[in-house]
């Protein structure tokens, strides 16, 4: 064997033996090379496919995106790069352990590159295509972690409201939405009346219980663009917007005689309790959010101070 015959046999030898598809077209994208790992994964032989167009035998190729892709292959002779962020995939392929991965289909990063003949024409290009499944998976996992880790870090678990820290941050925004619209928006704080007295009287467990009633009210009384979290054990902060007081004292009293009717079954007691209500209305005299949400605390407070189980609107004074 001379060395030339030699050199052929241990790239054929080689491009079959990587685990990378490596297929050569011709400029009308008819095939010249297919390897071994095309062989395998689109179960086609090369005699089957050598000599015929690649559209005829993937349909699901969009002929007139590849064409357009390889274009600078032959004007700029220069590789082009398809990652599988971009699209998942060239040749549908299936994956190699479904079961276990968890992919329908194999992911595929791929490299186009020209082939330059002796002539110093570019009239061939070849196409690398490396299964990045286990990566692109591993990645996609990673995100879908961070997505559902951030989802977790905003929710009060008792309750699934938002919590305390990530409500305050979504009031910021209310506040300054607030100062800039002509709309305007009611901020409610509600709170459990005589609450230390339920956790005595049934439990700890009976008193979340309550709790996670009063929230599942809340969500059924408010809007989804209002903006409702527990701000503290018992506590529970709403902004109701585009709601001037006016309105707003009618989400509040039907919150307080929902309550009032409710009944939370705990250990075959019945349990009932009340709440108070404080409100104020947005006001471009509040310098910051707290002092909006004080003004609600105060209400709250005076509500608490004259007998319980109503509500109160801020007033200057
Ligand atoms: N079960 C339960 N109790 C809690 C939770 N967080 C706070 N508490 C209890 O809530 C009670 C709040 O009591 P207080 O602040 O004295 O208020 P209250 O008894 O509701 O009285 P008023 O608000 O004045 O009507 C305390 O006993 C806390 O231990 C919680 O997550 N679960």
């Amino acid at each position: 064997m001379d060395a030339f015959a030699l050199k052929q046999s241990i790239t054929n030898e080689l491009i079959n033996a990587i685990d990378v598809g490596v297929v050569v077209l011709d400029s009308d994208f008819c095939v010249e090379v297919w390897n071994q790992f095309m062989e395998n994964h689109a179960s086609i032989k090369p005699a089957d496919i050598v000599g015929q167009s690649l559209f005829s035998h993937f349909p699901e190729i969009d002929e007139g995106w590849l064409r357009q892709k390889s274009v600078p292959i032959f004007n700029l002779r220069s590789p082009v790069f398809i990652i599988w962020e971009q699209r998942q995939y060239l040749f549908k392929f299936g994956a190699n352990r479904p079961v276990t991965c968890g992919a329908h289909h194999m992911y595929q990063n791929v490299t186009m590159f020209p082939i330059i003949g002796d002539n110093g024409e570019v009239s061939r290009f070849c196409i690398m295509v490396y299964d990045v499944t286990d990566q692109a998976l591993s990645k996609l996992g990673m995100s879908r972690l961070n997505d559902e880790l951030k989802v977790a870090s905003r929710i009060d678990g008792l309750t699934g409201l938002f919590n305390r820290r990530y409500w305050q941050e979504r009031f910021e925004q209310a506040y300054k939405l607030a100062k800039r619209r002509e709309k305007p928006s009611t901020a409610l704080m509600l709170d459990i009346d005589h609450f230390k007295k339920v956790n005595d009287t049934y439990g700890h467990q009976a008193g979340d219980s309550v709790i996670q009633s009063l929230a599942h009210l809340i969500k059924r009384c408010v809007r989804e663009t209002d903006l409702a979290g527990r701000y503290g054990g018992e506590e529970f902060a709403v902004i109701l917007t585009d709601s001037a007081v006016d309105n707003a004292v009618t989400v509040a009293e039907r919150l307080r005689r929902l309550a009032e009717h409710s009944q939370v079954e705990h250990e075959g007691q019945i349990i009932k309790f009340n709440i108070s209500v404080g409100l104020a209305e947005f006001s471009p005299l509040c310098d910051s959010p707290m002092e909006w949400l004080e003004r609600a605390d105060q209400a709250l407070y005076q509500a608490k101070q004259t007998g319980r189980n109503k509500y109160c609107v801020w007033q200057e004074q």
